[in-house]
C-alpha cells in the first residue's frame, strides 16, 4: 500500500506584480486519484497546473511528486516524469503520429523495439490503429484525433502522474463527448494520478475523484463532487454549481437513493418496458445496478428507447418516466441532503 501521496502541495503562493494568482494553496492527490481543478476564468487554474511541472516556478511554498521535491530534479527531467496534454495538442507537425507518440520514449533511452510497440498498443486503445494512422502527420488528423493522439504521448512514456488542461476544451461538443468517454474508459488512466483542469462544470462532476474549486487563488472547497453539491463550504461554491444544479444532481444521485421514491408500475398504467439491460455506463458497477447515477441509467436507457433497466429485487424493468419520475418526488424533498 504507498502511504506517500502522489502529490503534496504546501502553502503555494505566486504573484504577477500586484496580482496574487495562488494564495497560500495546500492540498495532496492520493495515487491514482483523479483531481479536477475547477473555477472561473483567470482564478489561477492553469498557474496552479504549470506549477506541477515547474513551467511556472512559483513564490513560495513546497511541491512533493511521489516524496520529491520537484525542485531537486532539473525541470526537463521532471517533466519527462509527468505526463501532460494541453488543449493545443502541440503534437511536431514534421513528425508522424507514431513518431510523436514514442519521442518521450526515445528521449529517456528505451529500447526502439520496445517503444514501438507500447506505441502500437496506447494508438490502438485510443482507436487509432498505427497500421492506419501511424505513419500520418497530424494535420491530416481531425481534431479529436489529433488529441487523442496527445493523450496517447502524454502515457507512452507510463508516468504515474498526468497533467491535463482543458485536455477537450478544443473540440466540438459530440467529439468531447466522444473522447471524454474514451478517457473515461482507458484502463491504463484509470491507474494514474490524473490532475485535469477545466471550466466546464459538468465535465468535472464526470471525471473527478475530487474536485479542487478555486476562485481568485484561492480553494473555496476540496472535495468530492457529491460534496461539492451538497455540502458547499461557502455561499460562492453554492452559486457556482447553482445555474447547472439539476444536471449535476443527476450525476451524483444514484438509483438506490432513488429506490424509496420509484413506483412499481409505470405513470399511466401503460404495459411495463422490456428489460432493455442493466446499467453499463462508465462510472456504474456493472455488478451493482443501484449504484448507478441517474445520469447513467437514463443514458442506458437513451440506447433502448421504449426499454426498462433490470434492477436486482425490483420486480419489473424500470422505465426511464418511472426514473424520471422518482428524481422528481426525491427533488422535492425540502433540501436534500446526504443520508450517510
Ligand atoms: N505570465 C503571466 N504574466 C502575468 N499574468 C499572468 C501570467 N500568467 C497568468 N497570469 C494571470 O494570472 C491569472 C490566472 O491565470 P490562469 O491562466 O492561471 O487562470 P485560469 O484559471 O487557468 O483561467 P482560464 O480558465 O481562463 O484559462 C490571470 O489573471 C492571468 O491574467
Amino acid at each position: 500500500m504507498p502511504t506517500v501521496p502522489a502529490l503534496r502541495v504546501a502553502h503555494l503562493s505566486k504573484r504577477y506584480g500586484a496580482q496574487v494568482v495562488l494564495d497560500d494553496l495546500s492540498f495532496e492527490v492520493a495515487q491514482g486519484e483523479t483531481l479536477v481543478l475547477l473555477g472561473p476564468s483567470g482564478c489561477g487554474k492553469t498557474t496552479m497546473l504549470k506549477t506541477l511541472n515547474r513551467l511556472v516556478e512559483p513564490d513560495a511554498g513546497t511541491i512533493e511528486v511521489n516524496g520529491q521535491d520537484v525542485r531537486q530534479l532539473p525541470p526537463a527531467q521532471l517533466r519527462r516524469g509527468l505526463g501532460y496534454v494541453i488543449q493545443q495538442v502541440g503534437l511536431l507537425p514534421h513528425l508522424t503520429v507514431a513518431q510523436n507518440v514514442g519521442l518521450v520514449p526515445g528521449l529517456l533511452g528505451r529500447p526502439a523495439a520496445e517503444t514501438q510497440a507500447r506505441t502500437a498498443a496506447l494508438l490502438e486503445r485510443v482507436h487509432l490503429p498505427a497500421a492506419r494512422f501511424g505513419a500520418l502527420l497530424p494535420a491530416q488528423l481531425s481534431g479529436g484525433q489529433q488529441q487523442r493522439v496527445g493523450l496517447a504521448r502524454a502515457l507512452a512514456a507510463d508516468p504515474p502522474v498526468v497533467l491535463m488542461d482543458e485536455p477537450f476544451g478544443a473540440l466540438d461538443p459530440i467529439t468531447r463527448a466522444a473522447v471524454r468517454r474514451d478517457f473515461r474508459e482507458l484502463d491504463e488512466l484509470r491507474r494514474k494520478t490524473v490532475v485535469l483542469v477545466t471550466h466546464d462544470v459538468a465535465e468535472a462532476f464526470e471525471l473527478a475523484d475530487r474536485i479542487l474549486l478555486l476562485n481568485q487563488g484561492r480553494i473555496q472547497q476540496l472535495g468530492t463532487p457529491r460534496e461539492l453539491l451538497r455540502q458547499p463550504a461557502n455561499d460562492f461554491v453554492r452559486q457556482f454549481f447553482q445555474a447547472e444544479r439539476l444536471g449535476l444532481e443527476m450525476r451524483v444521485t444514484t438509483l438506490a437513493e432513488l429506490r424509496p421514491y420509484l413506483t412499481q408500475a409505470p405513470l399511466g398504467g401503460a404495459a411495463p418496458p422490456e428489460a432493455a439491460g442493466t446499467v453499463a455506463g462508465a462510472g456504474a458497477d456493472v455488478a451493482q445496478p443501484w449504484a448507478a447515477s441517474v445520469h447513467e441509467a437514463l443514458a442506458q436507457l437513451a440506447q433502448a428507447p421504449g426499454g426498462g433497466l433490470a434492477l436486482p429485487g425490483w420486480p419489473q424493468p424500470v422505465g426511464q418516466g418511472q426514473l424520471l419520475a422518482a428524481f422528481g418526488r426525491w427533488l422535492e424533498l425540502p433540501s436534500p441532503s446526504e443520508s450517510a
